[in-house]
């Protein structure tokens, strides 16, 4: 059975269950990626421009920017080039300069109340300043250090893509919540009330639901399954458990829930 979400079928991807189903396929994605991210260190200059002490000799026009934004930015060009953010559950990070896609356009049907909601500068610095430091071993940091900055990049990329698909997830969310109570909504929305649209679009028996499920993935992806059963407790994880739970809690779900609102503000326009 397919269970990802057709983004060309309406009464799927806006279909509350089938979303979050979305989302927890997304939490799979998002683990072993982190996984893949903290065999290395945290390497703080890939993160610095290079007035900060961050890698030298980009090539132009990356001369001022981080070892990360320059791999990211050029990654995007790639994908648009093929239309990936022509789609409704993808944004990029620098939308500024992007190429059009050599392919033809698709015909997505218009899911979502036309909107500019782009929070990826959030996820990027969550990621970078707090997530990483967090999760990597410090490493070394000397000057002339380098070497799995590459690989560190690339795999960076991808967990970026994905922490960003599932945060704007949060504009289907929220489009699926307001057809189910559009009265209600729109009167909160036609008085501006945060909070009460915070209120309303907040599940906190969901929200424990998947910082457990979280915890549960976290570790037993990250053990060795060939130990014997009454090993594994014992056997050394491959990621720090805490520092996954704690990324969902304190950014990924006020994110989610960020797009969600700053969505349904403009939903009337
Ligand atoms: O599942 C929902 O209803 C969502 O809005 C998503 C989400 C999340 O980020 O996981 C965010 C807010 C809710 O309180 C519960 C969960």
């Amino acid at each position: 059975m397919d269970t990802a979400i057709d983004m060309t079928h309406p009464s799927a991807a806006l279909d509350l269950s089938k979303i979050r189903f979305q989302l927890i396929r997304l939490e799979d994605t998002i683990i072993f990626n982190i996984i893949e991210r903290v065999q290395f260190p945290y390497n703080s200059r890939m993160y610095l421009n290079p007035s900060e002490g961050g890698l030298l000799k980009l090539p132009s026009p990356y001369d001022d920017s981080s070892f990360l934004t320059y791999i990211l930015r050029e990654t995007e060009h790639i994908h648009a080039r093929v239309r990936r953010y022509h789609a409704p559950d993808e944004y990029p990070f620098f939308q500024e300069g992007l190429p059009e896609p050599i392919l033809p356009p698709l015909k997505y049907p218009q899911l979502l109340h036309p909107n500019t909601v782009n929070i990826n500068p959030s996820i990027l610095e969550a990621y970078t300043k707090y997530f990483l430091p967090n999760a990597c071993s410090a490493g070394q940091e000397r000057p002339d250090a380098h070497e799995n900055y590459g690989s560190c990049a690339v795999v960076d990329v991808a967990c970026l893509q994905a922490l960003s698909r599932r945060v704007h997830f949060g504009k289907f969310v929220a489009e699926a919540k307001f057809l189910r109570d559009t009265e209600k909504f729109t009167r909160l929305i036609r008085e501006r009330d945060v909070e009460g649209i915070e209120g309303e679009i907040t599940d906190e028996k969901v929200e424990l639901q998947v910082l457990e499920r979280l915890r549960k993935k976290a570790t037993s992806y990250g053990r060795d399954p060939s130990l014997p059963e009454d090993q594994q407790e014992q056997g050394p994880l491959k990621v720090n458990v805490d520092a996954v739970v704690n990324l969902y809690k304190d950014w990924i779900i006020p994110l989610t829930k960020k797009v969600e609102i700053d969505y349904l503000l403009t939903r009337l326009d």
